[in-house]
């Protein structure tokens, strides 16, 4: 692929921006991929907020792009008539957007950043602050493209290293933490992405998704996007990771975050720990992709970040058309675990690869 069909891929599949009007979000429905690509504005709270519970957009650094946008957007229409009945009006949208989902710390992160502007901006009349807000937005979103591309070169470098004559570099990733979770090249497939502008060809790697249960991230969005920039990829159930491995076909995992603790223990989808613990046996590298607004200084380890617990039908119901377990049968349906962080090589941030002890590491790339 040259970069000219990268981009264009990009272009098809990007998640985060506004209409050209700036008063709606302008998203890809992610719960109707791969099958159905239809892009669906977002206008009101209610639309933000269900678009990020029900996964219409997700991805940690996704909905933060969103609710930055979606703040932007609810407060170019806000009628006040004084600074302090605009800001209650933006902290009461703050607190509703916020109260989407749990884990993701982009999610609050990016909803403090644009209360932070407001605030520093004050003095300043309220239209003003309104475009303001729009260029904060659009900044989060452009520096969202950097920090993925930053991370990319470092995760290429790493592959570089494992490229041998005649066979593909064997990549596993769980979830999706792809162009579609970001505002552009994802961050556990940056350093796939970057590969292709550096000239390696779709078959000088084998991608492997894992499916990911319940609501199938891996088969539905990474293979969709992975196979469409023309890379070799291969789908497989989350519980053929140690066979894979085994098998020898895969050197090196590149996975995603929701939010990093201090210690460096992460939470990112539900089977992450497990594909860890598996990889640790096998011997296998394993890489934690992760912008460092998704590092969390406040969280002291990973018992303390909160976990999202979803609904029960999504496990029984939700992708077949009968039922896969007997109804009111008790369901356990965590959306993320916690890896603990002996088990990672290293997490790949936008400002360097950090590798243990990670409360230190995260200090000398300044957090
Ligand atoms: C760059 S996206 C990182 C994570 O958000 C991703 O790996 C993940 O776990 C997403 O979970 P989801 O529940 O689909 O939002």
């Amino acid at each position: 692929m040259n970069n000219a069909s990268v981009e264009k891929f990009f272009d098809k599949v990007l998640t985060g921006r506004l209409t050209p009007d700036r008063q709606a979000l302008d998203i890809i429905d992610q719960t109707l991929l791969p099958g159905t690509v239809k892009r669906i504005n977002l206008s009101t709270k209610e639309e933000i907020w269900e678009a990020i519970k029900k996964l219409r957009v997700r991805g940690a650094p996704a909905i933060g792009v969103s609710a930055a946008y979606g703040m932007a957007v609810l407060s170019s229409r806000s009628q006040a008539a004084d600074f302090d009945s605009f800001y209650s009006e933006f902290k009461a949208n703050k607190e509703y957007l916020a109260s989407s989902r749990p884990t993701a710390v982009n999610l609050f992160w990016a909803l403090n950043r644009m209360e932070k502007t407001l605030l520093d901006n004050r003095t300043k009349s309220i239209p003003e602050i309104q475009e303001i807000l729009y260029h904060e937005a659009d900044k989060i979103q452009a520096e969202d493209v950097q920090i993925s591309r930053n991370i990319g070169e470092i995760g290429f470098g790493l592959l570089k290293d494992l490229k041998k004559e005649g066979r593909p570099v064997g990549i596993e990733t769980h979830c999706n933490a792809g162009t579609l979770a970001t505002a552009k090249y994802g961050t556990a497939t940056a350093p796939m992405y970057i590969a292709l502008e550096h000239g390696w060809k779709g078959t000088d790697m084998h991608v492997y998704c894992d499916e990911t249960r319940p609501l199938l991230q891996g088969a539905r969005l990474t293979s969709f996007e992975v196979a469409s920039a023309g890379i070799t990829t291969t789908v497989q159930c989350d519980n053929m990771a140690s066979s894979l491995m085994r098998a020898g076909l895969i050197d090196i995992i590149f996975v995603g975050c929701d939010r990093v603790a201090r210690n460096g223990d992460f939470a990112n989808k539900i089977g992450t720990s497990g594909l860890a613990i598996i990889a640790k046996h096998y011997g296998i590298p394993f890489y934690v992709c992760a912008p460092s607004s998704t590092i969390d200084m406040e969280t002291p380890s990973g018992s303390q970040i909160p976990i999202e617990m979803r609904d029960p039908d999504e496990v029984t119901e939700m992708w077949y058309q009968e039922r896969m377990a007997p109804e009111n049968v008790n369901v356990y349906n965590p959306a993320f675990d916690v890896t603990d962080h002996s088990l990672i090589t290293g997490m790949i941030t936008e400002k360097g690869l950090c590798t243990a002890p990670f409360e230190d590491a995260f200090r000398k790339i300044g957090l």
